[in-house]
């Protein structure tokens, strides 16, 4: 979903913004780095990562380095302002801007993909809406691994420790917009509600009373049963986004001198440092920071921690022989320890947007049309319609359970309280160019409980070459059977009598879906991602053979390597999922610190 298309071009928007202080803490340079004995060596400061970072770091006794890829998120505009979400990529340095493999469900397109590629990671590139997901898409994970940690009872402490409820920017009153008793109040990430109205709220709050069997309201979608329509909850403070960098690695944490960051560095690889009692060690960690460039070495003194997501992790074990033998043979690369779901069971949610031509000035393509006003709004008081993600309002809904798809499929979705689709209701053009006139409203629609399964697998042997992403969009029947039932929940969203004189009329091929064949192609020709993959490197129980980590999720077969990111979900959540990575990697801090007794 791209915006920029239909602003007056990025250099705007920067000219405007005011600079920015660049911190003095982050090594730039390897050469640079202090002689230290790190006892923790965390690769990738996305979202997980700098969670961990900062809490291994509440113990001045240990010394943790942290190795970024990306450049500092310092002095990037479209990182800041969060209506400006959406320019963060493609094609900008935040992003590793990959595309998949042509998805052969989706006519051979291929995707973009974005991943972010800068401290805080993903969160410094998403569009900050804040999901829990579901009891039982916990539950699920806690019976799938043997775990019971990882429950949604069992982890309520971390959703609250993570968060800190903060009043909207536009200070308005939020009473029946969310249910304050389930929050958190002192945690590092401020979470709020929109702080600017869109023009279309009323009549989506009076859709969920008009066609509230179809469409409830759901006061707070983050209290375990997220059914309905509701408020969007977003990781912004006063106007400005939160990010695992701006709240984790904040300033009195990155001062910390038990803390050390090297940005613009790659991990090509970890590599086998000895062996214990016949099982490798892997405590070291090559990295360089060019593609021509020395390789450099570092061990840890007690552990690696991979946090490079759920592309990045799988590269990195792959490189390091860690994965199916016979694959990395074939690249020429020796393998090490056979594990041989390492990139497999890739997990994702197919996104689609929607868009009708709608009776009105007051949408976001006003806003596209005339950038200056509302950058000087924020400039000048941080207030205006700058302040928001680009959804106010969001939707989980299930197909009916005598839908024809479960004659064949068992329901995939983790219970009952768990939707297969969801809406993103926007008060605009998301991704299509803005022709000069007209406006528009969206709502996107995404599946999020697949069935569909992809991969993530090596080109080339050379760890600079992108590896080959394979979501495998709606490759399943029951993926495609919820995408068009989504899109047919969203005509009839519409149709609610407050619409009426809304709406004027489907665009961009909606207007060519009253046939279901016509539905399919459309689906087919414009159907992208939500950014939301998970899987790469899964849980499963201690012992299992299938899998690639235990539930403490410590790499099987292997000493000293532990991956805390979002790959290590066996499934993909019903939920956007940075909430679900700031919480894996807050409950692992815990496990990282009851092992080694910190
Ligand atoms: C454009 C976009 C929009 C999104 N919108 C939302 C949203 O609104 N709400 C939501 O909940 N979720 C959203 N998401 C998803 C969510 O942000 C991610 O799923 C989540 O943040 C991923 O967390 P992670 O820790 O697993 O990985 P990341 O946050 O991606 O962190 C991985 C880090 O590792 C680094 N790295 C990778 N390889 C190497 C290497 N070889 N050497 C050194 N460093 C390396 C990367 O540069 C990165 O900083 C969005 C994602 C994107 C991309």
């Amino acid at each position: 979903m791209r915006l920029y298309n239909i602003v007056t071009g990025r250099g705007f928007w920067q000219v405007a913004f005011f600079a920015f202080q660049v911190k003095g803490a982050i090594f730039q340079s390897a050469k640079d780095l202090p002689t230290v004995d790190y006892d923790f060596i965390v690769i990738g400061g996305g979202n997980a990562g700098n969670v961990v970072v900062n809490r291994l770091t509440e113990n001045p006794k240990i010394n943790v380095l942290l190795i970024e890829a990306g450049p500092s998120n310092e002095g990037f505009t479209d990182a800041v302002i969060p209506f400006l979400c959406t320019m963060t990529a493609p094609d900008t340095a935040m992003d590793w801007n990959f595309t998949t493999t042509p998805q052969t469900a989706l006519n051979g397109r291929e995707i973009i993909y974005p991943r972010g590629h800068v401290l805080g990671g993903s969160t410094s590139i998403n569009y900050m809406a804040h999901l829990r997901g579901t009891t039982s898409d916990w539950n699920r994970y806690a019976s799938i691994t043997g775990d019971n940690g990882w429950s949604w009872d069992s982890l309520q402490p971390y959703f609250r420790k993570l968060e800190r409820w903060t009043p909207p920017v536009d200070g308005h009153n939020t009473t029946g917009q969310f249910d304050p008793t389930i929050h958190g109040t002192d945690g590092m990430l401020p979470i709020s509600l929109p702080g600017f109205s869109q023009s279309i709220d009323d009549r989506i709050i009076e859709t969920t009373k008009q066609l509230s069997n179809e469409f409830p309201f759901n006061e707070d979608m983050n209290s375990g049963n997220h059914l309905g329509i509701g408020w969007v909850q977003a990781s912004i403070n006063k106007g400005r986004r939160s990010s695992s960098a701006t709240e984790y690695l904040s300033d009195q944490f990155i001062k910390r001198p038990n803390l050390h960051i090297i940005v613009n560095t790659r991990v090509t690889r970890l590599v086998k440092t000895s062996v214990q009692r016949g099982i490798p060690v892997f405590t070291t960690v090559e990295f360089t920071q060019s593609t021509d460039g020395p390789r450099s070495h570092l061990t840890a003194k007690k552990e690696i921690i991979l946090s490079a997501g759920t592309v990045g992790t799988p590269h990195i074990l792959l490189h390091s022989g860690i994965g199916d033998f016979s694959s990395l043979s074939k690249l020429g690369i020796a393998p090490l320890v056979n594990l041989p779901d390492v990139g497999k069971n890739l997990s994702d949610h197919p996104l689609l947007e929607n868009s009708w031509l709608a009776n009105s000035t007051n949408t976001f393509e006003a806003v596209a049309r005339s950038p200056a006003m509302a950058m000087a709004e924020w400039n000048a008081t941080q207030q205006g319609p700058l302040v928001d993600t680009v959804v106010n309002h969001l939707g989980w809904l299930r197909l009916p359970d005598n839908a024809t798809i479960f004659e064949k499929f068992d329901d995939p979705s983790s219970g009952a309280n768990t939707a297969h689709f969801e809406f993103l209701i926007s008060n605009g053009l998301l991704s299509a160019s803005i022709p000069s006139t007209g406006n528009f409203m969206s709502i996107t629609t995404g599946v999020v409980s697949p069935v569909s399964r992809g991969s993530v697998t090596l080109a080339t042997s050379n760890p600079f070459d992108s590896p080959l992403i394979d979501p495998g969009y709606l490759t399943s029947e029951f993926d495609l059977f919820t995408m068009k039932s989504a899109v047919r929940s969203a005509q009839r969203f519409l149709s609610a009598p407050i619409w009426n004189g809304y709406i004027i009329a489907p665009v961009n091929g909606l207007e060519n879906t009253t046939t279901d064949a016509g539905l399919e192609a459309y689906i087919r020709a414009n159907t992208v991602t939500i950014f939301h993959p998970v899987g790469t490197a899964a849980m499963s129980p201690r012992g299992s053979s299938h899998g690639v980590v235990d539930p403490d999720l410590l790499v099987k077969g292997v000493v000293g390597l532990r991956v805390v990111d979002l790959s290590v979900l066996p499934i993909v959540p019903a939920a956007h999922t940075q909430a679900p990575a700031y919480i894996i990697a807050e409950r692992a801090s815990d496990i990282i610190k009851a092992a080694w007794k910190l």
